[in-house]
């Protein structure tokens, strides 16, 4: 059984259809990355899912149940990791994590989860002290506390340094092999690449692209980037045909190519027969922002403003 199914979910506030017809399933153990730009409609699809926000039309399945019936024994299965959860500001980490912990019956040690959140040295601290990345991981400490099945992450790194995010990243790939479903909205395209197994990019409410990060890369169409440094010395020898027009900027020089394989040999042979090195020479396919940024770009969503 899938952890979570969405069939042709509709919300719509006022005029404005926030989720317009949406359907997909985040399979049992898997990570599920929601992309899109602001107001998309991701976090509307996450809260109907956690069962804080009503749908209009449509059905959802989250472990088995409507997430509107959902009970606490329902609850104690989901963790939510919100993007701006409030706190009490006078508690101490220690005793918020404790406090979370003891909600539900089958629980994470709270002094580990500190320390695996990487909250160690603010054990004993104040939340009011805490800096704007230590209460995002703090954010996650408690969505985290009650060990859940499933797991809703909602922009969970933003405002982390970049070590920070590493670790929150080493974090996700353990719960990953501990068997825990996570449903993942995130700007990050480098996030979405990491960690999940499949992405969807919705627009306007509506889902433009849904599968593996591998599989939307190799739909996009785009080419792979051919990119080296021309040296001083071969600036007049021509460069040989290749599949598609090199740009040239300064002593870079760019190619989109949809024959990388037959370019590089191509080129590399140019090369070798000149004695030439080819400095910086790079072969990049697409990456998921690059897919991403196609399937967005030009369209942008005018309800987000
Ligand atoms: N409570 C609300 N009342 C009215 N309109 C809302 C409400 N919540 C969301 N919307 C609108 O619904 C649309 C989708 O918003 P949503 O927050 O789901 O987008 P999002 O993809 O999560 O955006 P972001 O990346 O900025 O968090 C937007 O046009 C937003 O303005």
């Amino acid at each position: 059984m899938p952890a979570i199914e969405v069939r042709n979910l509709v919300r719509a506030y006022g005029p404005v259809r926030a989720v317009d017809g949406v359907t997909f399933e985040v399979g049992d153990g898997e990570i599920f990355a929601l992309l899109g730009p602001n107001g998309a409609g991701k976090t509307t699809t996450a809260e109907i899912l956690e069962g804080y926000r009503t749908r209009d039309a449509g059905s959802v399945r989250v472990l088995g149940c409507d997430p509107a019936d959902g009970g606490p024994d329902h609850r104690a299965r989901i963790g939510v990791v919100l993007q701006s959860a409030g706190f009490e500001e006078e508690f101490s980490v220690r005793e918020l994590v404790r406090l979370q912990a003891g909600l539900y019956p089958r629980a994470y040690d709270p002094d580990e989860l500190i320390d695996l959140v990487g909250l160690a040295g603010k054990r004993t601290a104040r939340v009011k002290g805490l800096s704007g990345g230590q209460r995002r991981r703090l954010d996650l400490a408690l969505g985290l506390a009650g060990a859940p099945e499933l797991l809703f992450l909602d922009e969970p790194t933003t405002g982390f340094d970049p070590a920070a995010r590493h670790r929150a990243w080493d974090l996700v790939a353990a719960l990953r092999t501990s068997g825990t479903t996570i449903l993942l909205t995130t700007h990050y395209l480098e996030e979405a690449q990491r960690l999940a197994d499949r992405v969807a990019v919705m627009r306007s409410g509506r889902l433009l692209a849904l599968g593996t990060p591998e599989q939307l890369r190799a739909g996009s169409g785009l080419p792979t980037v051919i990119s080296f440094a021309l040296p001083a010395e071969a600036a007049d020898a021509g460069l040989p045909a290749l599949s598609a027009e090199p740009t040239v900027v300064g002593a870079e020089v760019r190619v989109g190519s949809h024959a990388p394989v037959a370019d590089v040999w191509r080129l590399t042979g140019w090369a070798v027969e000149r004695g030439l090195t080819l400095p910086d020479l790079a072969v990049s396919p697409p990456a998921l922002e690059d897919v991403y940024l196609a399937l967005t770009e030009d369209k942008s969503d005018d309800r987000a403003a």
